[in-house]
C-alpha cells in the first residue's frame, strides 16, 4: 500500500500530508465505528487545511483510503467489494464538515445510497479545541422497488460514537435487507429455519441421524424455508418436557435470536406438550416431522379428493394439539408460509373440528365408492394395471413420462406428485396396459397420511404389477428401498408382483457392474432421463403381464358370432381372416380359458 492521499492535495504542507498518510496506520477495533483518536486527528488535519477530509474504513477496522476535498466517490471507485445484491459494501465513510454542522448533506445521503455504504459519518466541531460531534447515516430499508432508504442518527459526541456497537448493528441491518430482498424475489416471505435431530437409543439401523436431518433439510426446502442451521444431539432418551436437552434448548434459543430464525423443525414427532414447551423456550414456531410433511402435502394437493385427504390428516394431527390453547392455536396449525388449515378453521373449537373430520370422512368415503366402481370397471375390462411406487424423488413421474411420452409434473422436489395419474401404455405385442403414478413414500411416513391416503393408494393394491422405482444413485437407496417395502406392507400390499427398477443409472460413473448384479429376474437398470433400458423395461412389463397366457389359433364358424365377439372382449386378437368355414382367429388368452374354446382349436401348422 502506497499510502496515497486522494483528491485536492495541491498546496498542502508536507507536514500535513505526512499526517494524512499516517492515517493509514490507524486501525479501529473490529466492529467499531470510530475511535476518539481518529476523530481528533481528522478534526486537527481538517482545521489546518480548511478542507474536508475523508477516510474509508472496512469491516476489519482498516482504513482503505484517505482523501481530501468533498468528492467522496473518488477513491471508492476501485473498492469493488459489493458482495451480493442485498449486501452492503462493507465500507464506512467518515468525513469532516470543517465549517458547519455534522448534519449530513444531500450529497452525503445519495453517496451512502449509491455506493451502498455500510454507513456515512460526518464530523463537525464548534472550535479547534472542541470535541467533534458525529452524525451517522445508515441504509435501514429497501423500497418495494429495491431502492435503499436511508436514515440519519445522532449527533453523538466522538466518545459516544466510539462506543456504538456498530458491527452488530450492521449485521442486523443486513439481515433485514436480506429478508426483504429474498421476499421480493419469491413474492412471499421466506422463513428461516433451524433443524434439530435427536439421536437416541441404539437404533441406527434405518436412517442414521445425519442422513435423517439431511432429508429433513430437503423437506424444509421443498416447503419453501431456508435452512440456517442443523443441530444434532445425542441422548439416552428424549427429554419428556422439551424433547431435546435443556442445554441444547438454551443454545438454540440464543441462536434463534441472533440469527433471526422464524421456525424450528424437529426431526421426530413431538407430543403436543413438548411442542408447546419448546415453542415457549425457543420463541419461534415449532414444526415437527409429521407437521412438515403434512404441510408439503397441503401445498401439493391438486384434486379435490387429495385436498380432502390432506385436510383430514391435518385436522387429525391438530386435534390433540389444541387443548386449552388460546393464543398459540393459530400458530400451531399454520405450516411454513401461510398454508395449513386456514386461520378461520383453526379458531373453531374442538367439537367443530370433530364435526369437520366426520364430514371429510364421509366425503372421502363417497369418493371411495366412485373409485371402487372405476376400479371394478377396469378389472372387468381386462386391461392390466401397472402401478409405479417408490421413494419420493426416485423418478416415478419421469419414468411415466418416458414410458408413455407424457409430460406430467416431475421435479427435483420431495412429494412432487400427490394425486395418482393414469396413462395408457402401449406394449409391443398389441397389448395395452394402464400405468399409474403415485405419491412417493418416505421413511416414517406419518400414519395420519397413510390413513388419509388409503383410498388413493388402493390403486396400488388393485394393480397387476408394481414397478418399484429406486434412485440407485442415491447413497441411501438400500434404506429407501426398505422404507418403501415397509409402507407397502402397512398398506396391506403383499401379493402383488413387484418389478424392481433401478433408475438414474446415467448418474453412476460405472453401471456395467450394476447391470451384471441385476441378474435377478425381476429387476432392471434404467435411466428415465437418457432412455437407456426403457425398451427392455417395456418388454419385461409385456412378458410379465402375459405370463399365464398362451397364443392359439381358432376357427370359429360363422354360426358362432357370439364367440368371436367374446374373444374380442376377453382376449387379444392378433390376427383374423375369413375363410369358407368361418373366421380364423389368432388370439392370446389366459391359459385356463383355452378349454372353453377346445372344439375350435386349430392345430398350429
Ligand atoms: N439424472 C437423472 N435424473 C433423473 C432420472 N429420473 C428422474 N430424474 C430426476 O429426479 C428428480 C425427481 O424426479 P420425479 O420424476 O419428479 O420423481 P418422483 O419419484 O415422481 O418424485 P415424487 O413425485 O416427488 O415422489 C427430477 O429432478 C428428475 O429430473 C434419471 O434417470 N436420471
Ligand atoms: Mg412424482
Amino acid at each position: 500500500m502506497d499510502n496515497i492521499v486522494y483528491g485536492k492535495t495541491e498546496g498542502i504542507k508536507k507536514r500535513v500530508l505526512e499526517q494524512l498518510q499516517s492515517l493509514y496506520d490507524l486501525h479501529l477495533d473490529q466492529g467499531q465505528l470510530i475511535s476518539e483518536e481518529l476523530a481528533l486527528l481528522l478534526r486537527d488535519i481538517s482545521e489546518s487545511i480548511g478542507r474536508e477530509v475523508s477516510v474509508y474504513v472496512d469491516r476489519k477496522g482498516i482504513i482503505s483510503s484517505v482523501s481530501v476535498g468533498s468528492d467522496h466517490a473518488v477513491s471508492l471507485q476501485d473498492t469493488g467489494s459489493r458482495r451480493s445484491l442485498w449486501r452492503l459494501s462493507g465500507i464506512t465513510a467518515i468525513h469532516t464538515h470543517p465549517s458547519g454542522t455534522s448534519r449530513l448533506s444531500g450529497v452525503d445521503i445519495s453517496t451512502l445510497k449509491n455506493l451502498r455504504l455500510d454507513g456515512m459519518a460526518a464530523l463537525a466541531w464548534k472550535d479547534a479545541e472542541a470535541m467533534p460531534l458525529l452524525s451517522l447515516g445508515l441504509i435501514t430499508d429497501l423500497t418495494d422497488d429495491g431502492v435503499p432508504v436511508a436514515e440519519e442518527f445522532g449527533p453523538y459526541s466522538a466518545k459516544e460514537a466510539a462506543r456504538i456497537p456498530y458491527g452488530t448493528l450492521l449485521q442486523t441491518i443486513e439481515r433485514i435487507l436480506g429478508k426483504k430482498t429474498r421476499s421480493e424475489k419469491t413474492g412471499k416471505e421466506v422463513e428461516r429455519a433451524m433443524l434439530v435431530s435427536l439421536h437416541w437409543g441404539e437404533d441406527c439401523s434405518r436412517y442414521c441421524v445425519e442422513d435423517s436431518v439431511e432429508e429433513l433439510a430437503q423437506l424444509a426446502e421443498t416447503a419453501g424455508a431456508i435452512v440456517a442451521a442443523k443441530f444434532v444431539q445425542s441422548r439416552p432418551k428424549p427429554d419428556p418436557v422439551f424433547f431435546i436437552g435443556k442445554g441444547k434448548v438454551e443454545e438454540m434459543a440464543l441462536f434463534a435470536q441472533q440469527e433471526d430464525i422464524d421456525l424450528c423443525l424437529v426431526d421426530d414427532d413431538l407430543s403436543p406438550a413438548q411442542q408447546r414447551n419448546l415453542e415457549q423456550a425457543l420463541g419461534v414456531r415449532i414444526i415437527d416431522r409429521t407437521g412438515l410433511i403434512l404441510d408439503i402435502f397441503a401445498k401439493r394437493a391438486r384434486t379435490s379428493e387429495g385436498k380432502l385427504q390432506v385436510e383430514l390428516a391435518q385436522l387429525q394431527y391438530l386435534l390433540p394439539r389444541i387443548m386449552g390453547q388460546g393464543a398459540s392455536l393459530s400458530r400451531l396449525g399454520g405450516g411454513i408460509g401461510t398454508r395449513g388449515p386456514g386461520e378461520t378453521k383453526l379458531e373453531v373449537d374442538r367439537r367443530r373440528i370433530r364435526d369437520r373430520i366426520g364430514f371429510l370422512e364421509a366425503q372421502i368415503e363417497k369418493m371411495k365408492g366412485a373409485r371402487r366402481t372405476q376400479q371394478k370397471a377396469r378389472e372387468k375390462s381386462r386391461i392390466k394395471q401397472v402401478c409405479l411406487v417408490g421413494y419420493t424423488n426416485a423418478g416415478k413421474s419421469s419414468l411415466l413420462n418416458a414410458l408413455t411420452h407424457s409430460e406430467i409434473y416431475a421435479e427435483n422436489q420431495l412429494f412432487a406428485t400427490l394425486d395418482p395419474t393414469t396413462r395408457q401404455l402401449s406394449l409391443p405385442n398389441k397389448e395395452v396396459c394402464t400405468l399409474t403414478d403415485t405419491v412417493g413414500f418416505i421413511q416414517r411416513l406419518p400414519h395420519q397420511l397413510v390413513a388419509a391416503f388409503r383410498s388413493t393408494l388402493e390403486v396400488v393394491k388393485g394393480a397387476d404389477l408394481l414397478l418399484h422405482v429406486i434412485d440407485v444413485s442415491h447413497e441411501l437407496h438400500e434404506k429407501q428401498e426398505e422404507a418403501v417395502l415397509s409402507v407397502l406392507k402397512e398398506l396391506g400390499v403383499t401379493d402383488t408382483p413387484i418389478l424392481t427398477v433401478y433408475n438414474k443409472i446415467d448418474k453412476l460413473p460405472d453401471h456395467e457392474g450394476l447391470k451384471k448384479r441385476l441378474d435377478r429376474e425381476e429387476s432392471l437398470a434404467i435411466s428415465a432421463r437418457s432412455g437407456e433400458g426403457i425398451p427392455a423395461l417395456i418388454k419385461k412389463i409385456a412378458s410379465f403381464l402375459n405370463e399365464g397366457k398362451t397364443e392359439v389359433t381358432l376357427l370359429i364358424p360363422y354360426t358362432e358370432t357370439k364367440l368371436s365377439a367374446q374373444l374380442h372382449e376377453k382376449a387379444t386378437v392378433l390376427s383374423e381372416s375369413y375363410g369358407e368355414k368361418g373366421a380364423l382367429m389368432k388370439v392370446r388368452l389366459d391359459k385356463h380359458d383355452v378349454k372353453h374354446y377346445a372344439p375350435y382349436l386349430k392345430e398350429e401348422t
